[in-house]
């Protein structure tokens, strides 16, 4: 049996088991994992967190070329035991997790540049939270959305921002409230690597204060129907000001079931990034047998 030293967090109700494992001696089983994530038998989670250095892991060594400051990864694994390339509410929670074991050096805490299998993201700690650079953005494939609680499939726009997403905006919020997302929602044509499911309404009205408002709900690929995503509150907010059209603004404000975040798209050299900004909280530690 080995004994596990966790933390629970949680960004906007989306929570995680995190623990530290810096030379990667650890590599949970996918049954672990699940097992973590039970909320009758285990810690209860969406998702679980390793920090692990970079150096200690191919994936992560790959990531130092690109950036050789990037001293953690964020080794991110659904609650069904899938890895996930990344993670927008679980960065800040790592991030502030990081800060909060004392892992990383003070003059990092301000920006800090984190491994994902999506790249290496900015995470920098303010009044407000946390905000990360979620980085460059790209529109993807249409596929049709049919769930539970919707008479008929509706059009969904893919929007890849590391992991994989498809928005579907629906006619108003009691539609969003008659969704089943106790079952997994269809895509047609369905993508092989799945895809979180994300419904959107705009609040009325829309634009108050030159900040975009809109109301979301999401089932997530690899655990289901979740508080809250981060990655997704910021595909959610693409999709919106690409319907949109010109004079859309690049400040929006997504509601999800367990609180707010904020999403900007701002111009880079490199092209259009979004970021995403939104509390990170500890709640507990504790120990547990691993099976
Ligand atoms: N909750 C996350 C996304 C976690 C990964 C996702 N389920 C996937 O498989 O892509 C977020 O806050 O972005």
């Amino acid at each position: 049996m080995t004994t596990l030293s966790f933390t629970k967090g949680h960004g906007t109700g989306n929570d995680f088991v995190l623990f530290t494992d810096p030379q990667g001696e650890l590599t949970l089983s996918p049954e672990q994992i699940r097992f973590l994530c039970d909320r009758r038998f285990g810690v209860g989670a969406d998702g679980v967190i390793r920090a692990v250095r970079s150096r200690a892991i191919p994936e992560g060594a790959a990531i130092l070329e690109e950036e050789p400051e990037a001293e953690w990864f964020m080794d991110y694994w659904n609650a069904d035991g899938t890895p996930a390339e990344m993670c927008g509410n679980g960065i800040r929670v790592y991030a502030h997790y990081l800060v909060s074991e004392g892992l990383v050096t003070p003059e990092r805490r301000d920006t800090l540049p984190i491994g994902t299998r999506a790249g290496v993201k900015d995470v920098l700690a303010g009044v407000s939270g946390y905000t990360v650079d979620l980085g460059r953005w790209r529109l993807a494939e249409e596929r049709l959305v049919a769930a539970y609680g919707l008479d008929v499939a509706r059009p969904g726009l893919g929007i890849d921002l590391g992991n994989p997403h498809v928005v579907t905006a629906l006619a108003h919020v009691g539609e969003l409230e008659s969704l089943d997302l106790h079952r997994a929602p269809t895509l047609d044509p369905a993508p092989a690597e799945g895809a979180n499911v994300e419904f959107v309404v705009p609040e009325e009205p829309l634009v108050k204060d030159g900040v975009a408002r809109i109301r979301m709900r999401v089932y997530e690929r690899g655990v289901g129907e979740t508080l809250s995503c981060g990655t997704g509150t910021a595909a959610a907010a693409l999709a919106f000001r690409h319907w949109g059209g010109d004079g859309m603004p690049n400040h929006w404000s997504v509601e999800v079931p367990g609180g707010r975040l904020a999403v900007r798209m701002f111009p880079t050299e490199e092209g259009e990034h979004v970021s995403l900004n939104g509390p990170a909280e500890l709640v507990y530690s504790g120990e547990i047998e691993l099976p």
